[in-house]
């Protein structure tokens, strides 16, 4: 008797406590990507992809327009003092109701919160958001480098993050479901994957449709049995998190705010480091400049990365400090 009472007790006061903002904001992120993800294989199997070319290399389509509006609406709707950046512009302030999404994943809502993150509030608070990470590959085919990229900063740091992979396949007895969505959170772990160990040989993974004679440089140096070349920032930092490649090598600006947030919140809570070409960490904050100027070069462990810094010839690094 005094058991039960004893265990209804805790569960009361369980239940009275509030899920701190950060745990509720990550789990938002969960059910939110999983629904861009559905927009982006929906738009696809449509097929009018709606194409615009922002610059040289740089294309959008309507699923990352699409995608974009979902995201920021449903988080905007739910987190209002919350400042979320995200790449498409002239879409920030654009809400729609067709895709508004105000579940959140009952999974990463039961998370411990760490001490160091209970009493963040909203004006702390920067969401990096990536409709659609790996466009030209979107466009090309290459449908499993496609990610959706979530990335929450408080004071200027990464600390959580999202990347949902709309094509990822796992088959559940004869049926196939379509999507995973990998999550992080800093001193609490990673989930929605089966993290694997480094590969045995150095293997690196970097630009499919991006590269130039400094990104090739910087791989020859490297001293690699491998370079994967694929599309997406989150893709590759999914190949160091599942153990295909150790150091994810990109000696040129182009990538953005958007790209990294995310992806370098997951790694960090795995392990991992990413910082730009010359090892300085970007900052996250509100008012930063959005181009990742420096470069990217992230690595599973300290060990990789300081090895990788230490292999980038001194011009190189001239040439890209900003
Ligand atoms: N030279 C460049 N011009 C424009 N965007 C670039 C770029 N180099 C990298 N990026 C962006 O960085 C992300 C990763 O690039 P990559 O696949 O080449 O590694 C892509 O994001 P998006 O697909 O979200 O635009 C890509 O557009
Ligand atoms: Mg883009
Ligand atoms: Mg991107
Ligand atoms: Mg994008």
């Amino acid at each position: 008797m005094e058991l039960l009472f004893g265990s209804n007790t805790l569960i009361t006061k369980k239940m009275s406590q509030t899920v701190p903002l950060i745990v509720r904001l990550l789990a938002s992120s969960v059910s939110v990507a999983n629904r861009a993800g559905k927009i982006v294989r929906d738009i696809m199997s449509k097929g009018e992809l709606g194409i615009i070319e922002k610059g040289k290399d740089d294309y959008q389509t309507e699923a990352d327009r699409s995608a974009q509006r979902c995201i920021i609406s449903s988080l905007s709707a739910q987190f209002p003092k919350i400042k979320i950046i995200g790449e498409e512009d002239g879409n920030e302030n654009q809400t729609s109701d067709e895709y508004l999404v105000l579940d959140a994943d009952k999974d990463i809502l039961s998370l411990e919160c760490p001490d160091g993150l209970k009493e963040v509030k909203e004006e702390d608070v920067v969401v990096w958001v990536d409709p659609l990470d790996g466009t030209a590959e979107y466009t090309q085919g290459f449908l499993e480098h496609v990610t959706v990229l979530i990335g929450i900063s408080v004071n200027e740091k990464p600390i959580a993050g999202v990347i949902h992979q709309p094509y990822f396949k796992t088959i559940v007895g004869n049926e196939s479901k379509m999507g995973r969505t990998i999550w992080g959170l800093k001193d609490a772990g990673v989930g929605g994957f089966t993290p694997g160990s480094p590969p045995e040989s150095l293997i690196l993974t970097t630009t499919r449709s991006h590269s130039n004679p400094l990104v090739e440089n910087a791989l020859q140096v490297m001293k690699a049995t491998q370079i994967l070349r694929v599309g997406g920032a989150g893709y590759k930092v999914l190949q160091l998190l599942e153990g295909k490649a150790s150091i994810y090598v990109f000696a040129s600006p182009g990538c953005k705010k958007w790209d990294t947030c995310a992806p370098e919140a997951i790694l960090t809570a795995a392990g991992g480091k990413l910082t730009d070409i010359l090892g300085s960490s970007y900052k996250y904050g509100a008012t930063v400049s959005k181009p990742n100027k420096s470069g990217v070069l992230a690595a599973v462990n300290d060990e990789l990365h300081t090895y990788a810094i230490n292999r980038i010839p001194q011009e190189l690094k001239d040439k890209l400090s900003a």
